[in-house]
């Protein structure tokens, strides 16, 4: 393991002298680098800020896009009510155009569906953080250094936060938004929180919009006899044997 640990570090770093130099070329990676220089941190310092932030760059490319998108294609195959919903609302508000930006903004409904979707099975099971001084969460004394691993799934799955019906898919819930879909503020939180939320959220929501919202308004979709359900916690939460789906033109 420090082996790989210390051959991906050598990777990134080389990747980072042959890229980082080039002023005309002004890219996250320079804007990584200069965050570090600006600092007042040593040579090893520097060089573990950038490889780390490369690394937190990178995992996030790793199908967060595709699995989210799957999972909720799986779900409305399986709601075909919700399926009709979300059709009747893209033909209505793309009238036969290719989803812009405002059409976009208007899905309501497609929201509700990827919002529960994420509820459900949402992109990793926790979110991390480290205390970077001696702190106090609640009435817990965390020392500097100490991890904490808030358990999403655990929070996604209390019927005291959602209600009786917590295991159902039931996009209805966020009718009224995310602050109206649970009982306890912060707890939904599928892009993060904080300064380090997800950098993609927007592009992530939009991408899987016009996603949905092509194949929804062109197919139907119902599940396959072969799709078997079987989540599970890789990098983050995939479908083990693929989601297999019968998909007929409208
Ligand atoms: C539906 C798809 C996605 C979901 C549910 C998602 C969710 C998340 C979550 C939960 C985090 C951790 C936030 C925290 O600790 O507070 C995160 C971080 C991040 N995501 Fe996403 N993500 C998605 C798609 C994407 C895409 C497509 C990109 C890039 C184009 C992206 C880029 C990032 C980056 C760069 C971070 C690290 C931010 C930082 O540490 O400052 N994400 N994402």
């Amino acid at each position: 393991m420090w082996r790989l640990e210390k051959e991906i570090h050598t990777l990134i770093l080389n990747e980072v002298n042959r890229k980082g130099g080039a002023d005309s070329d002004k890219n996250i990676l320079q804007m990584i680098i200069e965050g570090a220089k600006n600092r007042d941190l040593s040579q090893d310092e520097i060089d573990n800020f950038v490889v780390d932030n490369c690394k937190n760059i990178c995992f996030p490319a790793y199908e967060n896009g595709a699995v989210p998108a799957i999972w909720t294609l799986m779900l409305l195959a399986l709601y075909p009510k919700w399926q009709d919903k979300v059709r009747a609302e893209v033909l209505e508000i793309c009238d036969g155009q290719s989803p812009s930006f405002g059409m976009l903004n208007k899905m309501k409904t497609l929201t509700m569906v990827i919002y529960e979707s994420l509820r459900l099975y949402p992109l990793g099971c926790m979110l991390t953080r480290e205390a970077v001084r001696d702190t106090k969460f609640g009435g817990i004394d965390v020392p500097k250094g100490v991890s904490i691993w808030v358990m999403l799934m655990a929070l996604y799955e209390d019927p005291d936060i959602w209600g009786a019906d917590v295991d159902e898919f039931n996009p209805g819930r966020f009718g009224d938004g995310i602050n109206g879909a649970c009982k306890v503020p912060h707890v939904y939180v599928p892009f993060g929180t904080g300064p380090r939320s997800c950098l993609g959220q927007h592009f992530a929501m939009a991408e899987l919009k016009i996603l949905i919202s092509l194949i929804v308004s062109n197919f139907t979709l119902s599940l396959s006899p072969n799709y078997r359900h079987s989540p599970v916690m890789n990098l983050i939460i995939e479908p083990e044997f693929g989601v297999d789906l019968l998909v007929r033109k409208v």
